[in-house]
């Protein structure tokens, strides 16, 4: 396998606690994690081995990276995660653990995935929207499975509620190859107004008080 230098050193993926029904979802889950082991990129995602989670974290760490699952203490329990795979970092709670998983990532990655994975993505574009960080937001649009979202928030900047600056936060593509290719090319544009707004600590406000573990 070719050995391709990338721009980003850790990315975060978000992704299916389930496996979805099309096994094309599942093998978007390991062309991904191989496209980062290809990049020498290391992982942080949402821990444990359930779903895409599983089979993305595997491969990356079956390709010799390393990976970072953040998890809270009341998901850690193996009968809901699965078996731990890679470096488990324990978290008090939820927004804990978007914190750390944001802040331990150069960029952003979602597979195909349910409510959890559509909160985290939204979490983390809303967060480039009022510059909390600069880190590339991308889509993995399996086999169109978010074409419905994207043309929702195509609407949303047609009725004028998301600018059009605000919609190039979202790349998306329909290959774990394409998008590392547009994700290693794409630049963040700084909104002027929220160029100008303070945030206390960005995304340094985990504190280590507040890792569980
Ligand atoms: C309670 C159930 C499953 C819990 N399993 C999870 N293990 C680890 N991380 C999870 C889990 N559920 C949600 N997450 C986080 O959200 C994303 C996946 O959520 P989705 O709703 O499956 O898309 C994932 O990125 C994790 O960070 C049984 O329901």
């Amino acid at each position: 396998m070719e050995d391709t230098k990338s721009r980003f050193k850790r990315i975060c993926v978000f992704c299916g606690s389930s496996s979805g029904k099309k096994p094309t979802y599942q093998e978007a889950a390991v062309q991904l994690g191989r496209e980062l082991v290809e990049r020498r990129i290391d992982l942080v995602y949402g821990g444990g081995s359930v779903g895409l989670m599983g089979l993305v974290s595997q491969a990356v760490h079956d390709g010799g990276r390393h990976v970072l699952g953040v998890i809270p203490t009341s998901l850690m329990p193996r009968e809901i995660t699965g078996e731990p795979i890679g470096e488990v970092r324990a978290v008090s709670n939820m927004h804990q653990r978007k914190a750390e998983m944001a802040r331990q990532a150069d960029a952003f990655i979602a597979l195909p995935g349910g409510y959890g994975t559509l909160e985290e993505l939204l979490e983390v574009i809303t967060w480039a929207q009022l510059g909390i960080h600069s880190k590339p937001v991308g889509l993995l649009n399996v086999d169109g499975f978010y074409n419905s979202l994207l043309s929702f928030i195509d609407k949303a900047v047609d009725e004028g509620f998301i600018s059009p600056k605000a919609r190039r936060i979202i790349v998306s593509a329909p290959t774990a190859k394409q998008l590392m290719l547009e994700l290693e090319e794409h630049v963040c544009e700084q909104d002027e107004f929220a160029s100008k707004l303070v945030w206390e600590e960005r995304l340094n406000f985990v504190t280590e008080s507040e890792v569980a573990m």
